[in-house]
């Protein structure tokens, strides 16, 4: 499902004395089947783009396009909830939102509520917690005696039983611990790839903007500044440096390594097992040259 964001812009309470504007004129296309971050400094803009994504925000001017549906300032409350439905939303601890006394309970939930038939929606429960890594035995558990990784995990499965085309993570890991963001961050990948699902990343981290993302977004006070790919954008580190951001610690590691070795290697790595591979690559040429 393509994405275009035309001229998008958001005034929080317009036409009060509390009027905030947010967003200035957004254009970016986001292609079926990619996965796209979006990054920036606080305050830049990027939790107001993603409530419009799936309509939980219109906007003040301007139009976002998901599909074939067409979201400007006019749009009727009863034509957004199709969009609703192909737009999942994993927000910062979704853990938060379950509710049902069972995590089958909890995933069937949202299909039930669109009109899927009980029987159909528990055989989905029962594919997705394996998906997301849970044992079957799960789904007759309370989600509160779930671990907090669990939890986030149930709540994951609830968001894919909408079966959504675009799935938009907003910090899906905050509050994990190291291995924990690894497994969920990996596990979105995975979908992303096996189903070719659009996946949209919005990020402080560049490790993981620039390990997990084909195109990135720069978000900086209300604006797009700046799209590419991961490598273009962190070759740049003057202009992130102008927008507060930093590139992930790998290329500044390579960058320093250069600058003390005085030579370049042959490309810009921006992940450890990358800067890792290079350079064994890069030793045994030497080896093969002696
Ligand atoms: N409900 C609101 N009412 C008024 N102003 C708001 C509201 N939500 C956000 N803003 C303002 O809109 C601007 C953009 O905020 P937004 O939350 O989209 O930024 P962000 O990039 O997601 O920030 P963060 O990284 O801190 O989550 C900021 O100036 C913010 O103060």
């Amino acid at each position: 499902m393509d994405i275009k964001l035309q001229k998008l812009s958001f005034a929080y309470a317009p036409g009060t004395p509390f009027e905030k504007r947010a967003l200035f004129d957004v254009d970016l296309a986001i292609a079926s089947g990619s996965y796209q971050a979006i990054i920036g400094h606080t305050g830049s803009g990027k939790s107001t783009i993603l409530q419009h994504l799936n309509a939980l925000l219109k906007p003040t001017a301007g139009s976002i396009q998901i599909g074939d549906k067409v979201i400007t300032a006019g749009k009727k409350e009863k034509d957004l909830r199709p969009i609703r439905q192909k737009v999942g939303i994993v927000f910062q601890f979704p853990e938060h939102q379950l509710f049902e006394e069972t995590v089958l309970k909890d995933i069937i939930f949202g299909p039930m509520n669109f009109g899927v038939p009980e029987e159909e929606a528990m055989e989905k429960a029962r594919d997705l917690v394996k998906l997301v890594g849970l044992p079957e035995a799960v789904l007759e558990k309370s989600p509160f005696d779930l671990s907090g990784g669990q939890m986030r995990r149930v709540a994951i499965a609830g968001v894919l039983a909408m079966e959504p085309d675009v799935i938009v993570l907003d910090e899906p890991t905050a509050g994990l611990d190291p291995r924990g963001r690894k497994e969920i961050m990996d596990l979105f990948y995975q979908l992303h790839q096996k189903r070719n699902l659009t996946t949209i990343l919005v990020t402080h981290s560049m490790e993981d903007a620039a390990r997990y993302a084909d195109q990135i977004a720069i978000m900086h006070e209300g604006r797009c500044v700046l799209t590419g790919t991961p490598r273009e954008i962190f070759s740049d580190i003057e202009t992130l440096s102008n927008y507060r951001l930093e590139v992930p610690q790998i290329i500044h590691f390579q960058k320093q390594l250069e600058q003390k070795a005085g030579f370049s290697f042959p490309k810009l790595c921006l992940t450890e097992e990358e800067f890792a591979s290079m350079i064994s690559e890069w030793l045994q040429e030497r080896r093969n040259q002696l």
